[in-house]
């Protein structure tokens, strides 16, 4: 089991998020970059801005790094017409990997219609250009039932639209990592959300993204059974993976 390959190492702050000017921000971008290549991880997740850099950058040191990007994130409350906008410039940047934010405040107040429809588009644009798809459901914004509705939801627009061989290219990812829950509740991946989400999505693969943050996270995702993780801490994952391993 080779760990860096479960890993899309993720950056995806704005300067302003950062605390920091553009041009700076730019910098911690390559340097994230520069890293995933050098570390072998599987994906490089930033925002859409920064997709050609990757590729440009990727492209120039022969590596076979995937780059991710995020669709209409971190909030998820766009209409369809802009989410596949922004898909449409993901690939055509170059973006291997699309994560969309799900609807979840529509699917919240009952409108059920609606977030078929965005999950059925935006699959159907992401596979119809061989990318892999994640839907992000914003675990912490939901109840354990509606996490379970929610999981269930896109499995079922999935294996009633798409062929079986393509429910490997379609993940449902539990958070976008920026979610402000009141009190400083955990807002990520917790054990019981990714088993509820695994227990619901499946066949469809799980990304467990959120808060994930030592090796010893992410190896009890793996156990769990996730096929990726997303993680700001992935250089810190992959140096935990030289002292011990446990699989
Ligand atoms: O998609 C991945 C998340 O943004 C990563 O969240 P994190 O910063 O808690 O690792």
């Amino acid at each position: 089991m080779n760990i860096k390959q479960y890993l899309d190492s993720t950056y995806l702050k704005t300067a302003s998020q950062a605390g920091i000017s553009e041009e700076d921000n730019i910098v911690v971008v390559k340097n994230a970059i520069s890293e995933a290549i050098r570390e072998k991880f599987k994906l490089i997740m930033i925002r859409p801005e920064y997709v050609s850099l990757a590729k440009e950058m990727i492209l120039k040191a022969n590596s076979n790094l995937l780059v991710g990007t995020v669709i209409d994130f971190p909030q998820g409350n766009s209409n369809l017409e802009t989410k596949i906008k922004e898909a449409n410039e993901a690939i055509k940047n170059g973006a291997d990997d699309l994560d969309f934010v799900c609807n979840y405040e529509a699917f919240k107040n009952g409108n059920v219609s609606l977030i078929k429809e965005e999950i059925l588009m935006g699959t159907q644009i992401g596979l119809a250009n061989n990318k892999t798809v994640k839907w992000i459901i914003e675990a912490a914004a939901l109840t354990d039932k509606e996490i379970i509705q929610l999981s269930a939801l896109i499995k079922n627009v999935i294996i009633s639209n798409f062929k079986e061989e393509d429910y490997a290219s379609v993940f449902v990812k539990s958070s976008t990592g920026f979610y402000i829950t009141e009190n400083n509740l955990p807002n990520g991946a917790t054990v019981p959300t990714i088993i509820m989400m695994l227990e619901n999505a499946s066949p469809l693969p799980v990304k467990a993204a959120g808060g994930v943050r030592s090796y010893e996270d992410a190896i009890q995702m793996i156990r769990l059974g996730v096929k990726r993780i997303g993680t700001s801490a992935a250089k810190t994952i992959a140096d935990g993976n030289n002292t011990t391993n446990q699989y």
